[in-house]
């Protein structure tokens, strides 16, 4: 068990030399570790940038949701897609994990990807319908039922979990859980937002979901820990510094002007 920052070295990537590393060092002193947040605290935090700092939800959505499309597109180049076509499916949840899915899912298709969504459980809120109505009217298709595994298999690139994120609790009930079975049994790799769904947001899930990428928005969550992925990438680059400090968050520095990195 460990808790509050960085896991032990043993469950991090050393995959990627040039990616961001939990001893990386600033210009002239050893920046500290990056927190792994608990479940309340990335709850509190959420809350603060709201009540606190004043934002909307919409506003830090389109953020998140722009920063996994970012991530995305560098992990899966157009270029690189094995199918004849660049089709995507993504999968939206209930909660604003979902929501950061559809806003996801308009910029892919903004940067030439073909994403299709099936989004069984609709919240009926103005900022869920507006979304919805958005990828619609850009030619994004809803699928109607979760395809077969190997329905999945033969056609699409990349499935985008956008199910639930660090508010999941207790055990996954229908259809999300009959949807993740689904998904593991396919062998085309899945891109998690925030959380790999089904996971607890502290303590993973050994025989859960196991994605190719994860993209942690605002910090890790603890289960971050324990991805065993290729990718994993930070986005939603909207923490006021006050924040951060007051949290301890020790965020690494983005590049440029960049909304993503990967970690
Ligand atoms: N500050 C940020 O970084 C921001 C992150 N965003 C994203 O928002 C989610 C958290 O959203 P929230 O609405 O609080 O919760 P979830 O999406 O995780 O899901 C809630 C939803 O799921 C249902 N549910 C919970 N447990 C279960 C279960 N066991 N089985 C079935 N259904 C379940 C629950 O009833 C709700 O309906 C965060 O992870 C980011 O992705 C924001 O977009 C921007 C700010
Ligand atoms: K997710």
């Amino acid at each position: 068990q460990w808790g509050g920052a960085c896991p032990p070295a043993s469950l991090l990537h050393k995959e990627y030399p040039q990616r961001y590393s939990s001893t990386h060092t600033s210009s002239n002193s050893m920046a500290q570790s990056i927190k792994y947040l608990g479940q309340e605290e990335a709850q509190k935090i959420d809350q603060e940038l709201f009540t606190e700092y004043g934002f909307s939800v919409d506003q830090l959505m389109e953020l998140a949701g722009l920063s996994c499309a970012h991530a995305i597109s560098r992990a899966y180049p157009l270029s690189s897609l094995v199918r004849a076509t660049p089709s995507l499916l993504v999968i939206c949840g209930p909660g604003n994990n979902g929501g950061d899915g559809l806003v996801c899912a308009r910029h892919l298709k903004l940067f030439g990807y073909e994403p299709s969504i099936l989004y069984p459980k609709r919240p009926n809120k103005p900022l869920f319908q507006g979304l919805t109505t958005q990828c619609e009217k850009m030619d994004i298709p809803f699928l109607s039922e979760m395809p077969e595994a190997k329905v999945i298999d033969q056609a699409y690139n990349l499935v985008i979990d956008a199910i639930f994120g660090f508010s999941f609790a207790g055990a996954v009930r229908e259809p999300f859980g009959s949807i993740l079975e689904v998904l593991k049994g396919s062998t085309v790799p899945v891109a998690s937002i925030d959380i790999p769904s089904g996971w607890d947001v502290e303590q993973g899930s050994p025989d859960g979901l196991q994605p190719d990428m994860l993209i942690s928005l605002t910090a890790p969550k603890r289960s971050a820990a324990l991805f065993r992925g290729r990718y994993h990438f930070l986005g939603g680059r909207f923490v006021p510094r006050s924040l951060e400090e007051r949290h301890q968050l020790h965020l690494p520095r983005y590049p440029g002007t960049d909304c993503v990195l990967q970690l």
